[in-house]
């Protein structure tokens, strides 16, 4: 699995996972599975769920525990509202205090998994608070902010908070948000796509705003429990 990263020496690593969907056709990519694990994660194996008979359309066969992470302002939590409600929070930015979460189940080749997914408060007072999820958590959203060089150059200081409280399995995928705003860019996609190469991270380029790729994000987390899932 393409899990917590030290940059990779160029000799002898494993061919990166970097994904990078056309705008126009999703292309199928699992986040991570470069180097399955040996056995099941200390944070265990993804859930099973309830048996696919209920109603209230939140039955599931696996349950997936999601965290979005980044700098504050990236879009995480527009990010999950986009996903969940398929809607834009545009207007006055409102941070996150602390932590938030939402579930979504999502069919994937057949099997119902349940998403939960961690919506985290990206500013660095909250740094405590979302330190405890961590450990629980199967799959992490790495975002920055394509408008926000910042956001980008503090991508390798998440990755070793990623390193500290993560498990050592957990799945990683790194994110590029706001790609909408192509006037204001400030992080170039070749610059995002080889520090992906460098962590053998899957990467994307996404945008809340118009919805690009926001889907196929959340469908490639959703996929990988596929081949442990119970
Ligand atoms: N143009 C554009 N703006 C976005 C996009 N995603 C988020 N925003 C804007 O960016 C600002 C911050 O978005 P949030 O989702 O609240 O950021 P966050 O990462 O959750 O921030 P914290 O909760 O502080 O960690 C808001 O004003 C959003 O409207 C996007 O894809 N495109
Ligand atoms: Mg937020």
């Amino acid at each position: 699995m393409s899990r917590k990263k030290t940059p990779k020496s160029k000799a002898g690593s494993a061919p990166a996972t970097s994904a990078l969907p056309a705008a126009n056709g999703p292309r199928s990519v699992r986040p991570g599975t470069a180097r399955p694990g040996p056995k099941a994660p200390p944070n265990g194996p993804p859930q099973p769920g309830r048996s696919s008979i209920g109603g209230g359309g939140d039955f599931y066969d696996v349950a997936f525990k999601v965290m979005l992470v980044g700098d504050s302002g990236v879009g995480k939590t527009c990010l999950l509202v986009r996903f969940k409600d398929g809607a834009f929070l545009a207007g006055t930015f409102i941070s996150t205090v602390g932590i938030d979460f939402r579930n979504k189940v999502v069919d994937v080749d057949g099997m119902k998994v349940k998403l939960q997914i961690w919506d985290t408060a990206g500013q660095e007072r909250f740094r405590s608070v979302t330190h405890a999820y961590y450990r629980d958590a199967h799959a992490l959203l790495l975002l920055y902010d394509v408008t926000n060089k910042a956001s980008f150059d503090s991508i390798q200081a998440w990755l070793m908070e990623i390193q500290e409280h993560a498990q050592d399995d957990v799945v990683l995928m790194l994110l590029g948000n706001k790609v909408d705003s192509a006037q204001e860019r400030a992080v170039k996609r070749e610059e995002a796509e080889k520090l992906a190469k460098d962590y053998g991270l899957p990467f994307m380029e996404t945008s809340a705003k118009t919805g690009l790729n926001v889907d196929l994000a959340f469908t490639a987390i959703a996929n990988h429990p596929c081949p442990t899932g119970s």
